[in-house]
C-alpha cells in the first residue's frame, strides 16, 4: 500500500487553496447523489480495512499462473467481504473500487456480469429459479462463450451447432470444425464450471439461428472437464492476463431440453419451434453489457485524468520566462489542451451513461409488457455510445499517459495498466467500426422513414427532413448544439444520397453500403456526440436549480469546453453546410484557450472532487499528497533484480561475454 505522508507537497496545497468550488458537491453529483457518495465510502471502507484485498507483490513480478492464482484470491475474498457486509458485487462494480483492486484482471467478472445477466435476462420462471440461486451464491461459476476463433462479430456465422434429439429430448451440441472453437471468453479456461453458449439451433435437420444453452463444462466437485468437451486458457494478452480467457470445444456433447434459455424462444419436446416476439431478443445481454461499459469507460478515464493532473500539478520543467522558476507544467498551455478536453468529456460520458441507463431501464420495463418498439432505439444508443466512450477513453488514457512524460511509461504509475483495460473495451462487446455501422444502419433508416413523414423517435428527431430552425444565438450552448445538429443532419443527408447515387447506377445495396461504410461511420460518431452534447447540456442546466453557483459553474465550463472543442474537430463539415463561418470558429478557437486557462486553476480540485482514494488509483504519480519522487524511488527498490547488488546473469551471460577473445 502507498507510503503515508501526513500532508499533500506545497504545490498542490496551493492548487487545492485555489477551490471555488464545493468538491463535495460536486463529488455528490458525480455519485448520483449524497446518499450513494456516502455508500460508496462505506464500501471502500470495508474494502480498505480487509487486508488480504492487497497486494504485498505487483502482478507485473510474478509468474502467470501466479497471477492468476493472486486475483482469484482477491476476487474470491471480495465477494465474501461484500456478501458478509450486506453489499452485492453490484455495489462494488457500479463504484468501481471492487473492481480497481484487482489489478490484473477479475476472474470472476464474467460471471457476476454476463452469466448472471443471461439468467436473469434469457431464462423463463422454471429455470430462473433453478439456476439464479445457484449462481447468486456461486455454488455455479459461469461465463459467457459466444465468440469462436472464426467468428466474433457475426454472430449469425457461428458455426457451433445445438441440434435436437427428440427421441433422448436433448440437445447435442458440437463443434465441427477448429473454427468453431470458442475462443476469448474471459474466465473460460480454468475458473468456470458452466458457460452460457450461443451456438445454431437445429430442429428436424433445419437451422433457427444462434440460440443460447446452459451448459455445464466441469464437475462441481473434482473441477475436472466433463467427457465431450475440451476447454483451456488461450495464453497471454496485451492487458488483463488473470482473466484466463479459454477455448472450448464439443464433441457430440448432450444436454438436456430445458437447458435451452427459454424466456423469448422455445422449443417444445416433440421439437417444435415458437418464435420470440423479436429476432433479437437474445443479443439482450450484449445489449445490457455495453450499456454498463459507458460507465465503466468514463471511471477508468477519471483514473487517469486524476493521475496526470496531480502529477502536471507537481512536475516543474523548463523555462517559460528565460531565467525564471521552472513552472509547473500544467502551466503549459500546450499541456493544458492535451489534459483537459478529456477531463470535460469525463462529465460527459458520465452523464450520457445516466441517461442511457434510463434508456435501457425503460425499454426493459416494456418489454416485460409485449412492447419492442423502443429496442431499436435502445441498441442504436448503447452501440454508439459504447463505441465512443470506449474509443474516447482509450484515447485519454494515452494522453494521460504521454502527458506524464517518462514516468507514464511506469508500471507504477498504473498508466499502463489502465490503458491495456480498457483498450479491450474497444474490440470487446462488439468491435466499435462495426456497432457504428449499426448506429448508421438506424441513422439511414430514420432518415429515409422521416422523408416519407414518419415521425422520428426522439433520439433521431432532429434528423427530420424539415426541422424548426434554431432560435438559440449561434455561440450559446444551445445554438453551438443545434450547429453540431446541422452538421450531422448534412453528413447523413450526404451519405444518403450517396448511397443512392450508387444504387442507381447499378451496384447493389449492400454494394453501395460498403462503398459509403467510412462516411457512415464518421455519421454514427457525429450522431452519437451529438447525443452526448444534448445530455451534457440538458444535465447542467436541470442541475443548475439545485447546485451552488460554484458547483454550476465549473460543470457550465466543462460542458462548454467539451462544445467548443466538439466545434473546432468538426469545423469541416460545419462549414461545408454553413452551420458555422470562418469568423466564428476564429472566435470559438479562441475562446476554448481562454477557457482551458480558467479550468486549469481548478483543474486540481475537479479531480479531488471525483474522490478516488489512493488505494484504488495505484499510482506512483497521482497519489493525493503528490509525494511523486519518493514513491517512484520506493516502487522501484522493490523490482526482484535489486535483491542482489550483482544478478546471476552477470555470472551466466556477461562475465563469460566479457572474458571471450572477440
Ligand atoms: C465486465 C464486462 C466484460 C465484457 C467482456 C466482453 C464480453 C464479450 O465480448 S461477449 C461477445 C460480444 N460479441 C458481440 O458483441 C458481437 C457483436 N455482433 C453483434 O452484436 C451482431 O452480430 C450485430 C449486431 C453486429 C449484427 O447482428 P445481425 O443478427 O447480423 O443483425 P443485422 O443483420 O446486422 O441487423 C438486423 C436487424 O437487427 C437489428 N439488431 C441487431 N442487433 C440488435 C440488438 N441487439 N437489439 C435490437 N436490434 C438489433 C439491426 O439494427 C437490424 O435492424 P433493421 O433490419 O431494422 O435495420
Ligand atoms: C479482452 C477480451 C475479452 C473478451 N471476452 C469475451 C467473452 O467473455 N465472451 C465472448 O464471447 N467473447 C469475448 N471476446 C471476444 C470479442 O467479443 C470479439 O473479439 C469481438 O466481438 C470482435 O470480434 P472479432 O474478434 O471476430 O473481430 P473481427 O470481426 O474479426 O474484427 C476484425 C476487423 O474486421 C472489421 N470488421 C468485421 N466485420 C465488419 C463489418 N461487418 N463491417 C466492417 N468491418 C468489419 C472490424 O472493424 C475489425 O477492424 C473478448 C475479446 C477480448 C479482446
Amino acid at each position: 500500500m502507498s507510503v503515508v505522508v501526513p500532508e499533500c507537497c506545497d504545490d498542490l496545497k496551493r492548487e487545492r487553496g485555489r477551490c471555488l468550488f464545493n468538491k463535495e458537491e460536486l463529488t455528490n453529483i458525480l455519485d448520483g447523489g449524497p446518499k450513494l457518495t456516502e455508500k460508496r465510502r462505506r464500501i471502500e471502507k470495508m474494502l480498505i480495512n480487509t487486508p488480504e484485498l492487497f497486494d504485498d507483490v505487483s502482478p507485473d513480478y510474478l509468474s502467470h499462473e501466479d497471477r492468476y492464482s493472486n486475483e482469484l484470491r482477491k476476487a474470491t475474498q471480495l465477494m465474501t467481504t461484500l456478501e458478509k457486509n450486506g453489499f452485492t458485487y453490484n455495489d462494488a462494480v457500479t463504484t468501481g473500487t471492487g473492481l480497481w483492486l484487482l489489478m490484473d484482471g477479475n476472474p470472476l467478472s464474467l460471471h457476476i456480469s454476463m452469466f448472471l445477466d443471461t439468467i436473469k435476462g434469457q431464462s423463463n420462471p422454471q429455470q430462473l429459479q433453478e439456476w439464479l440461486p445457484l449462481a447468486e451464491k456461486f455454488k455455479i461459476i459461469g461465463t459467457y462463450a459466444q465468440t469462436e476463433l472464426g467468428h466474433g462479430t457475426f454472430v449469425r456465422g457461428l458455426e457451433t451447432t445445438a441440434t435436437y434429439d427428440s427421441t433422448t429430448k436433448e440437445f447435442v451440441l458440437h463443434s465441427p470444425t477448429i473454427t468453431a472453437t470458442k475462443w476469448w471468453p474471459g474466465a473460460l479456461g480454468k475458473t468456470s464450471n458452466h458457460a452460457v453458449v450461443m451456438a445454431q439451433l437445429y430442429l428436424g435437420g433445419k437451422c433457427y439461428g444462434p440460440h443460447i444453452f446452459m451448459v455445464q463444462l466441469r464437475d462441481l466437485e473434482t473441477h475436472r472437464t466433463l467427457p465431450g468437451i475440451v476447454v483451456g486458457e488461450i495464453g497471454p494478452r496485451l492487458g488483463m492476463n488473470s482473466n484466463d480467457n479459454g477455448f472450448l470445444q464439443f464433441n457430440h456433447h448432450r444436454i438436456p431440453l430445458t437447458n435451452m434459455f427459454m424466456k423469448h424462444s422455445q422449443v417444445t419436446e416433440d421439437g417444435k419451434y415458437v418464435k420470440p416476439l423479436h429476432s433479437k431478443l437474445s443479443y439482450g445481454t450484449m445489449v445490457q453489457t455495453r450499456v454498463g461499459i459507458v460507465y465503466h469507460a468514463s471511471r477508468e478515464l477519471s483514473r487517469a485524468l486524476i493521475i496526470a493532473i496531480r502529477y502536471s500539478a507537481v512536475r516543474h520543467q523548463s523555462e517559460m520566462v528565460p531565467g525564471d522558476p521552472e513552472p509547473q507544467i500544467l502551466d503549459y498551455q500546450t499541456q493544458q489542451y492535451k489534459l483537459l478536453p478529456h477531463l470535460a468529456s469525463f462529465f460527459a460520458l458520465r452523464f450520457s451513461a445516466r441517461a442511457l441507463l434510463e434508456v435501457f431501464i425503460g425499454t426493459s420495463a416494456g418489454l416485460g409488457s409485449g412492447k419492442m418498439n423502443m429496442l431499436p432505439e435502445l441498441h442504436a444508443l448503447s452501440s454508439g455510445l459504447k463505441a465512443v466512450a470506449t474509443n474516447d477513453a482509450v484515447k485519454g488514457t494515452d494522453i494521460c499517459r504521454l502527458a506524464c512524460g517518462g514516468h507514464g511509461y511506469l508500471s507504477s504509475s498504473n498508466l499502463p495498466r489502465i490503458y491495456t483495460a480498457i483498450a479491450a473495451g474497444i474490440t470487446y462487446e462488439g468491435e466499435n467500426t462495426v456497432l457504428f455501422l449499426q448506429v448508421a444502419r438506424y441513422l439511414i433508416k430514420s432518415f429515409r422513414a422521416s422523408s416519407q413523414g414518419q415521425t422520428l423517435p426522439f433520439s433521431v428527431s432532429y434528423l427530420r427532413v424539415q426541422p424548426p430552425s434554431s432560435h438559440a444565438p449561434l455561440m450559446s450552448d444551445r445554438g453551438l448544439v443545434d450547429a453540431l445538429g446541422a452538421g450531422v443532419r448534412w453528413m447523413v443527408g450526404e451519405a444518403e444520397r450517396r448511397l443512392q447515387q450508387l444504387v442507381d447506377s447499378g451496384h447493389s445495396p449492400h454494394a453501395a453500403w460498403n462503398a459509403c461504410s467510412v462516411h457512415l461511420v464518421q455519421c454514427a460518431d457525429a450522431h452519437t456526440r451529438y447525443y452526448i452534447c444534448e445530455q451534457f447540456v440538458d444535465a447542467v442546466s436541470k442541475l443548475g436549480e439545485t447546485v451552488s453557483s460554484g458547483v454550476h459553474e465549473v460543470l457550465r465550463q466543462l460542458c462548454r469546453l467539451y462544445i467548443l472543442h466538439r466545434v473546432i474537430q468538426t469545423a469541416g463539415i460545419l462549414l461545408r453546410c454553413g452551420a458555422v463561418d470562418g469568423k466564428a470558429l476564429t472566435s470559438i478557437e479562441e475562446e476554448e484557450c481562454h477557457l482551458l486557462a480558467t479550468l486549469r486553476i481548478q483543474a486540481v480540485s475537479i479531480v479531488d472532487a471525483i474522490d478516488i482514494k489512493d488505494v484504488f488509483l495505484k499510482s506512483t504519480l497521482g497519489a493525493w499528497d503528490g509525494n511523486v519522487y519518493q514513491r517512484i524511488y520506493e516502487e522501484a527498490q522493490k523490482s526482484p533484480l535489486n535483491k542482489s547488488d550483482v544478478t546471476q546473469g552477470y555470472y551466466q551471460y556477461l562475465r563469460p561475454l566479457m572474458k571471450a577473445n572477440l
